[in-house]
């Protein structure tokens, strides 16, 4: 019985792979292979891990991918003489910067340079005013998979209340526009709550759908959900184990003792992480057909 609360990201990206595939035919028989350009500055290693993956699973779908890993001290100008080289590229369909980027580089300086028509993650300006005015070029990935995973799993979102714990620009604020929105059709009534919020969980109970995206492993208790709310765990934390890679990933939900009182909610690894990644490949594509005039949807 419980296992069917668990809503796996796994299957909803296999579903969003195959359009992917779908999509993708219809642009190599016009002649175009769409690339994806990833840029990793510094040596991170959690984003060594994430920006492998797109790698990989461009690689798998038969998309053509590119990273480019500079070094930590590469300076700001540099990196943006290489975005504004990327920029020209007509080979180059998307470019994604993983954030987070070396403290002495301006991210929004970065973000700004790219070319909105090739920023497949939502984060130039342009992109986000077209995303809150119901008139997005594309949607950011994470917010927009999870979106996909509701609708896999025949969630409602329509006059629930969903609770966003985080308002980053990557995750929190496009999750609380998508879920908010008429035009994806998630209407719900949306609060987000973040670090100065007082009596939190408060607001966390009140939540029909909670969506933790913090950065705090095991923040959220049982005690700070509903009975029979929807829980999506977008937090990637790692712990101390002692296992071979030294650590385990936990969530931002303490699974184990929410998992019970929980309608649903997603594992961490296995949930948000691989929708992220499944949308990023669906955007690499919208922004390949558009640059090309060729419609693919
Ligand atoms: N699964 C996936 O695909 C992805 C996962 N992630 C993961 O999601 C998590 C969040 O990422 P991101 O949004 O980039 O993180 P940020 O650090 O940019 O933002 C965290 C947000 O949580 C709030 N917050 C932090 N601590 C508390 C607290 N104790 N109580 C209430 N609010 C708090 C912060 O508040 P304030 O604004 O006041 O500082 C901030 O708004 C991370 O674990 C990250 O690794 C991120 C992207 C994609
Ligand atoms: N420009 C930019 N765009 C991003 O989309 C972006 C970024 N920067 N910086 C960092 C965050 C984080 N993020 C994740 C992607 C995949 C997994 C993922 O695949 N997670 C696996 C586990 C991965 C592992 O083993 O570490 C899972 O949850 O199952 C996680 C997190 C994208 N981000």
């Amino acid at each position: 019985m419980q296992k069917d609360k668990l809503l796996k990201g796994k299957p909803v990206a296999d579903h969003i792979y195959g359009q992917v595939s779908e999509r993708l035919k219809i642009l190599k028989e016009k002649g175009i292979l769409p690339r994806l350009t990833v840029i990793l500055v510094g040596d991170d290693p959690a984003s060594k891990v994430y920006v492998s993956r797109k790698e990989k699973t461009c690689q798998k779908l038969g998309m053509d991918s590119e990273t480019l890993h500079l070094p930590a001290a590469t300076s700001q100008a540099e990196l943006l003489q290489l975005i504004e080289k990327l920029n020209a590229d007509r080979s180059t369909h998307g470019i994604l910067v993983q954030l987070p980027l070396p403290s002495h580089i301006d991210e929004h300086r970065v973000l700004l340079k790219i070319d909105p028509d090739k920023d497949v993650d939502c984060f130039h300006p342009r992109n986000v005013g077209l995303l809150v005015s119901g008139k997005p070029y594309v949607l950011p990935c994470t917010p927009a998979g999870i979106v996909e995973m509701l609708k896999y799993y025949q969630i409602q979102t329509e006059g629930k209340h969903a609770v966003i714990i985080g308002r980053s620009n990557i995750v929190g604020k496009p999750m609380a526009n998508l879920l908010m929105q008429k035009a994806s059709a998630a209407n719900a009534t949306v609060t987000v709550v973040h670090s100065r919020t007082k009596n939190l969980p408060e607001f966390t109970r009140q939540a029909d759908i909670l969506v933790a995206a913090m950065g705090r492993p095991e923040f959220v208790k049982a005690d700070m959900v509903k009975e029979g709310a929807v829980v999506i765990d977008v937090g990637i934390n790692r712990k101390d184990a002692d296992n071979e890679k030294g650590y385990v990933l936990v969530g931002d939900v303490a699974f184990d003792e929410v998992l019970p009182k929980a309608a649903g909610i997603t594992p961490v690894p296995g949930g948000v992480g691989p929708m992220t990644i499944a949308m990023l490949m669906h955007n690499t594509l919208t922004v390949a057909a558009r640059q090309n005039q060729i419609a693919i949807d």
